[in-house]
C-alpha cells in the first residue's frame, strides 16, 4: 500500500519572462515562485491500478518524481508499506520501478544491455537477469529488437525497453509517467496488457495518462489533479457515476469542481 499525504513542490522562478501566457496568470505563481504541486493525496493499494490524471502542467509528472525520490517535496509525505519514502530514499528506490518520460536510454547499448545495466546496479544476479529480460521480452513483444543498439530505436521500442528496465528488480510499486504517449495502437496493447498482468500478480501501479479509454479498461481507482490540487480521489466507478459512466463528463465535471481551495476534493 502506498500512501501520499499533501504533498507540495514549488520551483523557482528563473526567468519570468519564459512562462508561457497560461502560466503568468495560473494561481500558483506567487512572485518569483511557481507552486507546482500545492496538495496532491491519494492512496493505492495491492493489486490496484491507479490511474492519475489532470490537465497539461497539473502537477502529475512533479508528483510522480516525487513519488520515485526523483525530487524532494517542500511538505506532505509519502509511505509504502509503512515506511516512509522521503526519510529512506535508498529503500524506496528499492521498492519502486519508475518510469519516467524523460530518461533516456544508451544509444551504445542494446536493448538487453540497457535492461541488465540497470539489473545489474540493483544488485541482482546476472543469470536471473538473463531469465528476467527473457520473460519481459515475451510479455513485451521485444525480441525483434532486442539486440539492436538503442540508439535507433523506434518510440515504441524505446518505451519498452524503459519499462522492461524500470521494472527489472521486482518492485513493490509500479510508477509510470505517461506510459502510452506516442505508442501506436498495438504497443499501446502490449503496454495495457503488462500493467494488467502485474495487477494480477498484486503489484500495485500507478500511472498518468491523458487517454480515458485506458483509465476505464485498467484502474481501479482515479485521482484527478487540478493546479496542483487534487480534486478527486476515488473508485473508478464512483468517478464514472459523476456523469451516468461518461468518462469524458466525469473528468470536465472535477475539473469544474476546483473552486480553488482545499475542500474541495471530491470523495465519494
Ligand atoms: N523544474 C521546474 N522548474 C520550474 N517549473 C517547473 C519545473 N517542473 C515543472 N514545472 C512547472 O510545474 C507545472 C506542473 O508541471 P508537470 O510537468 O508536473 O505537469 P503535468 O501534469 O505532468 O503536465 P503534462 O500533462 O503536460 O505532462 C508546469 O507549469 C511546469 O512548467
Amino acid at each position: 500500500m502506498i500512501e501520499i499525504s499533501g504533498l507540495a513542490k514549488r520551483f523557482a522562478v528563473e526567468n519570468p519572462k519564459k512562462l508561457s501566457e497560461q502560466e503568468k496568470k495560473d494561481p500558483r505563481l506567487k512572485g518569483r515562485f511557481f507552486n507546482s504541486v500545492r496538495d496532491v493525496s491519494f492512496s493505492c493499494g495491492k493489486g490496484e491500478v491507479l490511474g492519475l490524471l489532470g490537465p497539461n502542467g497539473a502537477g502529475k509528472t512533479t508528483t510522480l518524481r516525487i513519488l520515485s525520490t526523483a525530487l524532494k517535496p517542500d511538505s506532505g509525505s509519502v509511505s509504502i508499506d509503512g515506511e516512509d519514502v522521503l526519510a529512506n530514499p535508498l529503500i524506496a528506490r528499492k521498492k519502486i520501478g519508475f518510469l519516467s518520460s524523460s530518461t533516456g536510454l544508451y544509444g551504445r547499448l542494446s536493448g538487453r544491455e540497457n535492461i541488465a545495466y540497470f539489473g545489474e546496479l540493483h544488485g541482482i544476479d546476472k543469470k536471473v537477469i538473463a531469465e528476467r529480460i527473457d520473460e519481459m521480452a515475451d510479455l513485451l513483444d521485444m525480441h525483434s529488437f532486442l539486440d539492436r543498439r538503442a540508439e535507433n530505436f523506434s518510440s515504441g521500442m524505446k518505451q519498452k525497453t524503459s519499462i522492461a528496465r524500470a521494472v527489472i528488480h521486482e518492485p513493490a510499486l509500479v510508477v509510470l509517467d505517461e506510459p502510452t504517449t506516442g505508442l501506436d495502437i498495438m504497443a499501446t496493447g502490449t503496454v495495457m496488457e503488462f500493467i494488467q498482468r502485474l495487477k494480477d500478480k498484486g503489484t500495485p501501479v500507478i500511472f498518468s495518462t491523458h487517454h480515458l479509454d485506458e483509465v476505464q479498461l485498467l484502474c481501479d481507482r482515479v485521482t484527478v489533479i487540478n493546479q496542483g490540487k487534487t480534486v478527486f480521489n476515488d473508485t473508478l466507478s464512483n468517478f464514472g457515476a459523476l456523469s451516468d459512466g461518461q468518462m469524458h463528463q466525469s473528468f470536465l465535471k472535477t475539473l469544474s469542481m476546483d473552486t480553488g481551495d482545499a475542500d474541495n476534493v471530491v470523495n465519494l
